[in-house]
């Protein structure tokens, strides 16, 4: 199985942002036909104020967002894992950080509304006050690629490994990763963290992120990229470049199951006192 991870800056523009979207998925399936493309956490619209983010969220199913990843899967007969999008929610002041994925016909697969909220304040003094804005999921979500099991998974999730080991018990062999990780946290802390999830569950890591610079109210923040592909013995198999673009790589399931037979950490579990 093909995968490309676009990798996007996202601003606070959203019919800009979804034809950037759109022209990144049609690039990476003229050259590299990908079976599953993913794209990075709120690729629809980044920054802006809350009432700005508030405007911008979708009733799902039927908004811009939506249709447009429906129409290119079907269009271009290719699983789509939509990164993420704002999600409207019906008497609901904060809008979901939501992922729709969908198959080679687009029709909906999945949903999953991002569970972690980060609520920090970076090694710069830089508070993030997620929850402010967005409600969070408390769903695990997992699908069917043609085989192939996906677990559903958004940025600030990636540090909680309980997720992970309950995506691994619902049955994920890839796990997708739509991100927006911040260039302070991202540089020291995104592989490492990627790649110890990637061992400890013996799953792939499909994680694609947001770059560059955003405008975010009166502050402006930058974040990571190195969208990555990370095998389950976590070796990186494709990482993007910087800037705007895609990474392609492949996913073997069959190596999955060649990982958890070497080292059966799932039979090893024990019960602590
Ligand atoms: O606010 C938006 O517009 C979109 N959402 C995000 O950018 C989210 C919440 S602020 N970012 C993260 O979760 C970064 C996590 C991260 O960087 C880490 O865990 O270190």
């Amino acid at each position: 199985m093909k995968v490309a991870l676009i990798q996007m800056n996202s601003g606070s523009d959203k019919p800009a942002n979804l034809a950037a979207a759109q022209a990144l998925i049609e690039k990476a399936v003229a050259e590299e036909k990908p079976d599953w493309i993913c794209l990075p956490e709120v690729f629809d619209f980044m920054g802006g104020s809350r009432a700005e983010k508030r405007a911008a969220a979708e009733t799902l199913p039927g908004g811009p967002a939506y249709t447009m990843l429906q129409t290119m899967a079907k269009t271009h007969n290719v699983f789509i894992h939509g990164g993420s999008i704002l999600e409207h929610i019906d008497g609901e002041e904060r809008v979901g950080n939501t992922t729709v994925a969908f198959d080679r016909q687009g029709r909906e697969l999945a949903r999953y509304r991002k569970i972690h909220m980060f609520d920090i304040t970076a090694p710069d003094g830089q508070q993030y006050n997620e929850s402010a804005a967005f409600r969070p999921g408390d769903a695990v979500v997992t699908y069917d690629c043609e085989g192939v099991t996906v677990g559903c998974s958004i940025c600030y999730d990636l540090r909680f490994p309980d997720l992970f080991q309950a995506l691994v018990d619902k049955g994920a062999q890839m796990i997708a990763l739509p991100a927006a990780f911040t260039l302070q946290t991202g540089k020291d802390h995104w592989e490492v963290l990627l790649r110890a999830r990637a061992i400890e569950t013996e799953t792939y890591f499909c994680a694609a992120g947001q770059t560059g610079t955003h405008v975010q109210g009166n502050e402006t923040r930058a974040t990571y990229g190195h969208s990555i592909v990370v095998d389950p013995w976590g070796h990186v198999v494709a990482k993007a470049s910087d800037g705007v673009g895609y990474v392609a790589g492949r996913i073997d399931p069959a190596r999955v199951g060649k990982v958890r037979a070497m080292i059966p950490v799932a039979q090893h579990k024990r019960k602590l006192s």
